[in-house]
């Protein structure tokens, strides 16, 4: 099997696109049309719940997967339906693989070793289930929290190895708070720069054969300035780009998070995608979210070349 970095940059080539769908479903944005026609009342809620969930975000994976490089699955938006929730992630996960689509899991996990193994067995690894070793979600990158610092990302970046996966690393975010914390001053520098110079260490040791690191960052699309010094600092590693859009980031600003070859992002999309029928594009969610997202990943296409 390929490392991460090397299946991500192959299927970034064969779709043309840098494009990641966020998959951030709530049931209460899901149109009413559809959960009209599809609403049993023979059925209980949670019955309802997974069905409709499931429908919804398998529709909107085929009509856009032309346009997209990937997935990217937001777990508070599965958490907040509890096992029923997971459940249907699950099911999307294995759907989303099963269309060769790179599968990203932004769970920003992390905690001391022993636990964030766990999170790293169930997401990107395996499991040990008494004689057996299952990989559950077998996702292909999982989004960290740094704050912990280095033992808790260490069993992700292990595994990375192991498993030919990726990490994405929250360096700089998109949201305004992001200056709170990620912008205070250290020995001159910025505590982000700290962090990015921590994942250029801890992807040193997993590059693939194009030379890309298979330990990414996280950098916002509201973030160009940060994004000029994090590029200088992980000049080998895919930014993972949310925030265009809804939150502010703009499309003409990606030319500043490009590596040297003027590639090494993928760029995050969600309300924009899965909700496009909201701006009445087309009367069909499917078109809509498919039009939203041809015409995002030609922006992007546009902006970088
Ligand atoms: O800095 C960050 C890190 C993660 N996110 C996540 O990306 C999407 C953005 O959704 P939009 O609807 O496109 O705004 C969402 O899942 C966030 O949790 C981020 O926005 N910023």
């Amino acid at each position: 099997m390929l490392n991460f970095s090397d299946r991500l940059f192959d299927t970034i080539k064969k779709k043309n696109s840098v494009l990641v769908a966020g998959i951030d479903t709530s049931i209460e944005n899901i149109p009413d049309y559809f959960i009209k026609k599809y609403y049993d009342k023979d059925k209980n809620e949670t019955e309802n719940l997974k069905y409709i969930l499931f429908e919804y975000n398998r529709r909107i994976i085929d009509a856009i997967e032309e346009n997209i490089v990937g997935v990217k699955f937001q777990a508070a938006f599965f958490e907040q339906y509890s096992y029923h929730g997971v459940e249907v992630l699950h099911k999307l996960i294995l759907y989303a693989k099963n269309k060769k689509l790179i599968v990203i899991f932004d769970g920003k996990r992390n905690d001391i070793s022993s636990s964030a193994k766990g999170y790293s067995n169930a997401y990107i690894g395996e499991t040990v289930v008494f004689d057996k070793k299952i990989k559950f979600f077998d996702c292909d990158a999982i989004t960290v929290n740094p704050y912990i610092g280095e033992d808790g990302i260490k069993p992700f970046v292990e595994d990375c190895e192991r498993y030919k996966k990726g990490l994405f690393v929250l360096v700089k975010t998109s949201n305004p708070s992001s200056k709170d914390f990620q912008d205070l001053s250290i020995d001159s520098k910025y505590l982000f720069e700290k962090v990015a110079e921590k994942v250029h260490e801890w992807g040193a040791g997993c590059k693939g054969k194009y030379g890309y690191s298979d330990i990414g960052a996280v950098v916002g699309a509201t973030q160009p300035d940060a994004a000029k010094l994090v590029r200088s600092i992980l000049p080998d590693s895919f930014l993972l780009i949310p925030g265009v859009g809804v939150q502010g980031g703009k499309v003409e600003d990606l030319k500043y998070f490009l590596d040297k070859n003027k590639l090494g992002i993928i760029v995050n999309s969600s309300r924009d995608i899965i909700y496009a029928y909201k701006n009445h594009i087309h009367s069909d969610f499917e078109k809509s979210s498919f039009i939203a997202s041809k015409n995002l990943k030609e922006s992007i296409n546009n902006a970088i070349a």
